[in-house]
């Protein structure tokens, strides 16, 4: 599994205490939202098949976090054992850790969403929103704030052009592929959870929807103040989910391992084609430099251990 390219990091070292060499910074995460880490994470289905081994990792207020990796190494798996989701045939271990403990998240903290996520056909987006507005918020809360809540989320998942279009579905075109997924954030963003999971929000999207849909989401702390993690599984994150480590970071870390990006050519396509198993023309000649991919991913896992 070939998921997250974050430097793996011993949770007690995520998570310092203060006046310790990054105290300010970790107390400022502490402060505005949550801190949120796995350790070695391992999920193994019925028959005792291994999907997920010895996954570590963290991720932060402010920096999207894009798990990358190719079809089928458990993207998916990797959130939804985050989150909590796991269906009854797997067993997993390992720790999840909310600021640095184990703890159960309050309604409205996490949000996920799916690709399979349902939207109501007919429906406008105007109504959709706010209709999830009523239903999720607080009773506390008056109508007119729900309603400004409904309006402002819309606007910063840049759909008030498209308000009164319905969403539609088959046999009734609505809104495009990209339009429906910002419509399902919008209501998964309505409660300002701290904790947002997306799981490939860009799936079946062209390059320049994709490149809108995430940068909304990359956007979207700016916007409405919050420091929210957001966690992403990705096929091609484009340019703004940054990897777990800087891009340059990346490149570095391929490179040094003798599988430079070339120039003038997207880092996240470079490394999934590297990595790339999935077609037996790809396990036999690999695509760095006729290496067998499978002998490039163990330099890999070699180097990064
Ligand atoms: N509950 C389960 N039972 C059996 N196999 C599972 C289960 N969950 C995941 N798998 C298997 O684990 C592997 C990883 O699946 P996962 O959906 O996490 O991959 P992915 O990286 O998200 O793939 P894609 O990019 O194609 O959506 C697949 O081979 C899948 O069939």
């Amino acid at each position: 599994m070939a998921a997250s390219f974050r430097k793996s990091k011993p949770v007690e070292n995520i998570n310092p205490t203060p006046g310790s060499k990054n105290g300010c910074r970790s107390n400022r995460f502490m402060e505005d939202g949550v801190l949120l880490t796995w350790d070695n994470l391992s999920v193994t289905v019925a028959g005792g098949r291994p999907i997920l081994q010895g996954m570590t990792g963290y991720a932060r207020p402010g920096e999207p976090l894009a798990i990358m990796g190719p079809s089928g190494c458990g993207k998916s798996t990797l959130l939804d054992t985050i989150t909590g989701r796991q269906g009854p045939n797997t067993s997993q271990a390992g720790h999840i850790l909310i600021n640095g403990r184990k703890q159960a998240l309050a309604y409205g903290t996490s949000a996920y969403v799916t690709q399979d996520d349902a939207l109501i056909t007919t429906l406008t987006i105007r109504e959709a929103v706010y209709y999830s507005a009523q239903l999720q918020l607080p009773d506390t809360m008056a109508n007119s704030e729900k309603n400004e809540r409904a309006k402002t989320t819309i606007r910063e998942m840049g759909l008030q052009d498209a308000m009164d279009t319905r969403i539609g579905g088959w046999g009734a075109k609505g809104l495009s592929g990209g339009q429906k997924m910002r419509v399902s954030i919008c209501i998964k963003i309505l409660t300002r959870p701290k904790l947002l999971f997306l799981d490939k929000p860009t799936s079946g999207l062209d390059s320049a929807a994709s490149y809108y849909v995430m940068s909304r989401i990359a956007s979207l702390n700016q916007k409405d103040n919050i420091g929210r993690i957001i966690i992403a599984s990705i096929h091609q994150p484009g340019a703004k989910a940054k990897l777990c480590i800087s891009v340059s970071a990346s490149n570095e870390f391929f490179a040094l391992d003798g599988f430079p990006c070339p120039s003038l050519q997207n880092p996240s396509d470079h490394f999934l084609k590297t990595i790339n198993k999935d077609f037996d023309k790809d396990i036999e000649q690999g695509f760095a430099n006729g290496i067998p991919t499978l002998e490039v991913i163990d330099i890999l896992v070699k180097s990064y251990c």
